[in-house]
């Protein structure tokens, strides 16, 4: 058995998320409960518009919580400064940048802004920071490539490394292998699943990559209409909560595939 003390990183205390418009509160989903140990890799599974990006931006304090408590490190959020916040926790979205002549050394070195003085200067430190995650995400060839010449798959890695730069226990990636082909589809779970294991970074990534999610992640997050399931993959397959990520008359989990697949599929 293991003994050791489980750090909690983050938690969060009856947490309702959702949209705030002219004082009419849209719920998205309620009361959620979550606990997440240090060095985890959390998978966030559930249909389109279930509400997996607006957890994920509530928990990075992108937008606002309707109400309940997130902690971090056993601190509330709301008692971090932005500055203290993006120390501890870094966002990758997949959304295009604005146009602009960066490098991708500058990409990333804006990772370092919680860091660096109000202008912005480079210590030795910063930098070593900036290159010891280009080498970590294997993209030192990219170091001077403009980023508007990199392709989705390349522009995902420098996005990582910036998150990365950031230097924070929490790494949180929505949908990063949205338009990536399977090769780099499956090169992105092993790299975020070594940071996890190799540096102890605790990272929380929304997927439609059921397959891969169970194969890579300690944990999944099953978020549906009615029910928010935390647990090891293996259990939730055996209990069949993963089944409940679509009720469907078309489809079915297959636990020994271990995907979705159709239920009466058409012979050729
Ligand atoms: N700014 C907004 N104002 C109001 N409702 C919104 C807003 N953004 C998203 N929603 C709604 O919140 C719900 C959850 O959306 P969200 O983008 O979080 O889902 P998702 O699980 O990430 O979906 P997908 O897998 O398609 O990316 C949807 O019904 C969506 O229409």
């Amino acid at each position: 058995m293991n003994q050791e003390k489980k750090h909690i990183i983050l938690r969060t205390r009856n947490l309702d998320i959702g949209y705030l418009a002219k004082k009419n509160k849209t719920f998205i989903a309620e009361k959620l409960n979550i606990t997440l140990s240090k060095g985890q890799f959390a998978c966030l599974l559930g249909k389109n518009g279930i509400g997996k990006s607006t957890l994920l931006r509530t928990l990075t304090k992108v937008q606002s919580k309707l109400s309940g408590e997130i902690f971090v490190n056993s601190m509330n959020i709301e008692s971090l400064s932005p500055n203290e916040l993006a120390r501890t926790m870094s966002l990758v979205l997949t959304e295009k940048l604005p146009e602009s002549n960066l490098t991708v050394f500058e990409l990333i070195a804006l990772g370092r802004q919680p860091y660096t003085n109000w202008i912005g200067n480079l210590s030795q430190n910063d930098i070593e920071k900036i290159n010891n995650s280009l080498k970590l995400t294997h993209i030192e060839h990219l170091t001077n490539k403009k980023f508007y010449e990199l392709s989705d798959g390349q522009l995902q890695r420098v996005l990582i490394s910036r998150a990365l730069a950031q230097d924070t226990d929490i790494i949180i990636l929505d949908e990063p292998t949205a338009h990536l082909d399977v090769l780099h589809k499956m090169e992105t779970f092993q790299l975020l699943k070594r940071l996890a294991v190799e540096l102890g970074k605790t990272i929380i990534v929304s997927t439609h990559e059921i397959h891969l999610a169970i194969e890579s992640a300690n944990e999944l997050w099953l978020m549906t209409e009615n029910d928010f399931i935390t647990g090891n993959p293996r259990e939730l397959i055996q209990n069949g909560s993963i089944q409940k990520l679509f009720s469907s008359d078309i489809v079915e989990f297959d636990s020994i595939k271990e995907k979705f697949v159709l239920k009466n599929s058409v012979k050729k």
